[in-house]
């Protein structure tokens, strides 16, 4: 039984036992999943909070912007809380610049990334006025200079940089190699830069890379900005001077026993690294989602059976691969600690599954457990592309949001109505 006051969950440094249940911040799990139901996603703001001064401890002195990732959560009231502590957005799609400027975000604040862009998508940002189109092949940067020009207005835009550097983390989240279908080939970005110089609707504010996420050392980050720095030199000697240089995120979280770099250590180094090469002084962006919200959240979820099988036993839960589709898409490993531990219950191994009729609708395997139908358990690290990666699959509706702030909380999203579901169906 976890002692009180222990993490229960790695790397959550804000969920707790407490007189032998879970807490969030000073919130009770098991209030929460009795008054909201399961499955249920519960954020702490000071986790949040605490996860954006682990970056900001390594920018005192400095020039940096930071862009939290929509994409990772993107809760309106998430996005209120990073748009109040003066953050910018990176976005993907209108649907996510929408969000940020519902959200109370400044346009200029605003980075767009993606490799397909649609026109549409384009004049809305150009009309919004937004800081930055990250742009990510030749194609792209023809289409917006002529959708510039029917609006009349100029884009800001940086050229998004694959610069073939392995950010050793699973293939699928890989973005930075040479195979995949992200940013230009730094082979050819300089004469893409000059390509863009030349565009009249275009001006050039910068150069971006993002080279994937869940990254677990620093060198694939320095690898990155010593191809940026070399870049930025080749770019500016044809004349084109750069506005900011964007780092992207990727930096990993403890999901179980990983050790990330810390947010602040990173950019210490970093910028070691540019103050060495002569670019400590410019103006840095980031683009951080799963280090800032991932252990942020938990997602609480009910024992419905428990079914002993011959080779297997079965915890079968009420969350499933639609609410947090990580373990199925990735085999990502998720902690799983009940939210009331028991004692005098056997601890069994369980293969921890959802009721989706799929076999790959699991959410733990292997796990040892002590528990009986009807208790909660909590799902960790759920914070970042859980709830922001939900489906409606097998008709189940979305799960509610709560956002613990010390012993308050609030419900930031409400659970999908099965009439909300279908509305739009005809
Ligand atoms: C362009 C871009 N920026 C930022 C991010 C955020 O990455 P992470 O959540 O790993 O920090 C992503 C996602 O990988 C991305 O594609
Ligand atoms: N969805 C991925 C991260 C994608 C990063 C976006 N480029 C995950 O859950 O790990």
């Amino acid at each position: 039984m976890p002692t009180d006051h222990a993490a229960a969950l790695p790397g959550h440094p804000f969920f707790h036992y407490q007189d032998g249940t879970l807490f969030a911040e000073a919130v009770a799990l098991t209030e929460l999943a009795q008054q909201h139901g399961t499955p249920l996603f519960v954020y702490s703001q000071a986790a949040l909070a605490h996860a954006l001064d682990a970056y900001q401890q390594g920018f005192a002195g400095r020039n940096v912007g930071i862009h939290y990732a929509v994409k990772a959560n993107s809760n309106l009231s998430i996005l209120q809380f990073f748009a109040e502590q003066g953050c910018g957005f990176d976005i993907v799609s209108a649907g996510e610049l929408l969000r940020v400027l519902q959200a109370g975000a400044t346009p200029a604040s605003v980075v767009f990334s993606g490799v397909g862009k649609t026109r549409a998508e384009m004049q809305l940002a150009l009309r919004t006025g937004i800081g930055c189109f990250n742009v990510e092949s030749e194609a792209e940067l023809a289409v917006l200079n002529e959708e510039a020009g029917k609006l009349q207005i100029r884009a800001p835009i940086s050229l998004r940089v694959n610069p073939d550097v392995d950010p050793q983390t699973h293939p699928y989240i890989s973005t930075g190699l040479k195979n995949n279908k992200f940013g230009i080939p730094h082979e050819r970005a300089l004469q893409v830069f000059q390509q863009a110089a030349a565009l009249p609707w275009l001006e050039v504010r910068g150069i971006d890379c993002h080279i994937g996420s869940q990254i677990l050392s620093e060198r694939p980050f320095l690898d990155a900005l010593d191809k940026l720095l070399d870049l930025v030199a080749a770019v500016e000697r044809c004349g084109i001077a750069l506005h900011h240089i964007d780092c992207g995120g990727g930096l990993g979280i403890q999901y179980q026993t990983e050790v990330p770099p810390q947010a602040g250590a990173l950019w210490q180094k970093m910028f070691a690294h540019a103050d060495a090469r002569g670019y400590g002084d410019r103006r840095f962006l980031i683009e951080p989602g799963r280090s800032l919200v991932g252990n942020a959240g938990v997602c609480l979820t009910e024992v419905l059976y428990l079914k002993p099988g011959e080779d297997k036993h079965f915890c079968i839960v009420d969350a499933a691969m639609n609410d947090l589709p990580r373990p199925a898409m990735y085999e990502a490993f998720h902690a799983i600690s009940p939210v009331v531990p028991r004692a005098g219950t056997p601890v069994t191994t369980y293969d921890v599954v959802g009721p989706v009729c799929e076999s790959g609708d699991w959410l733990g395997r292997d796990r040892a457990l002590a528990v009986q139908a009807g208790d909660w358990l909590a799902v960790g690290s759920a914070g970042a592309y859980c709830m922001s990666m939900a489906s409606n699959y097998n008709s189940r509706p979305r799960a509610a949001e709560i956002l613990v702030h010390g012993s308050e909380h609030r419900v930031i999203r409400q659970r999908e109505s099965f009439a909300q579901m279908i509305e739009t169906e005809r």
